[in-house]
């Protein structure tokens, strides 16, 4: 199977694996980007299994809506039962980078709010350490340059993402030559900096399961 398969797999995979837990008045958490957009295609043909959708993305929130999927806006939400998202990178702990597509604050709001992040992902994405894929980090406009410089002083290649406007209005830095051994330690670094929004680890709120897409079917990690 290609990688286009293989994410079309685990994105079938979380709609089996989320349709036992969903009721008649149930939000599904939907993520953003590629596999996301398989699992929102996917999610369409059990409409009227769940009440509706919070989406983590304009984009994603455009695309639920041409199915006809209900999308509600997070403060009118109580509980979202479970948040369907890929990653651009896993580790075995379930750590994730994410924000390859620039979501990665509205993700993160909505993984902390769900009672289950479930994470589908093409093997691909699959490392032993985080950060050989460059680790995205949103930033309010006018601290880019300050930011950027504490990056640097925390041993990481800041790159500015020219062009790209988050939904937030903010700007992404890509931090490259980075071997993650800490994880929560390092998103916590980060996040200190003044002007971080947030940074695209996932570390200290993991994802609860993975649904890995390998050659030799859908591992559940
Ligand atoms: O901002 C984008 C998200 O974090 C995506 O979930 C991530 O980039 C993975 O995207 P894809 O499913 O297209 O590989």
């Amino acid at each position: 199977m290609n990688q286009d398969q293989l994410k079309q797999a685990v994105a079938k995979a979380a709609i089996d694996y989320i349709q036992p837990k969903l009721e008649s008045d149930s939000i599904v958490g939907v993520g953003t980007g590629s596999t996301a957009n398989y699992f929102i295609d996917y999610l369409a043909d059990i409409k009227g299994q769940f009440d509706g959708t919070v989406a983590s993305s304009e984009a994603s929130a455009e695309r639920l809506k041409s199915h006809g999927i209900p999308v509600y806006d997070l403060n009118a939400v109580d509980q979202v039962v479970v948040y369907v998202d890929g990653a651009d990178e896993t580790n075995p702990q379930r750590m994730l980078i994410k924000g390859g597509g620039a979501a990665l604050t509205r993700e993160k709001i909505v993984a902390a709010v769900a009672d289950e992040f479930v994470c589908i992902a093409d093997g691909s994405k699959w490392v032993d350490v985080l950060g050989a894929f460059p680790l995205p980090v949103e930033v309010i406009p006018m601290a880019r340059s300050h930011v950027a410089r504490e990056i640097v002083k925390l041993g990481g290649s800041p790159v500015y993402r020219e062009g790209v406007v988050t939904d937030n209005g903010n700007v992404i830095l890509d931090v490259h030559d980075l071997q993650i051994t800490d994880p929560v330690d390092f998103e916590n670094k980060l996040n200190q900096i003044v002007g971080v929004v947030t940074n695209g680890l996932f570390a200290a709120r993991n994802a609860d399961v993975l649904l890995l897409g390998t050659e030799n079917g859908v591992e559940t990690k």
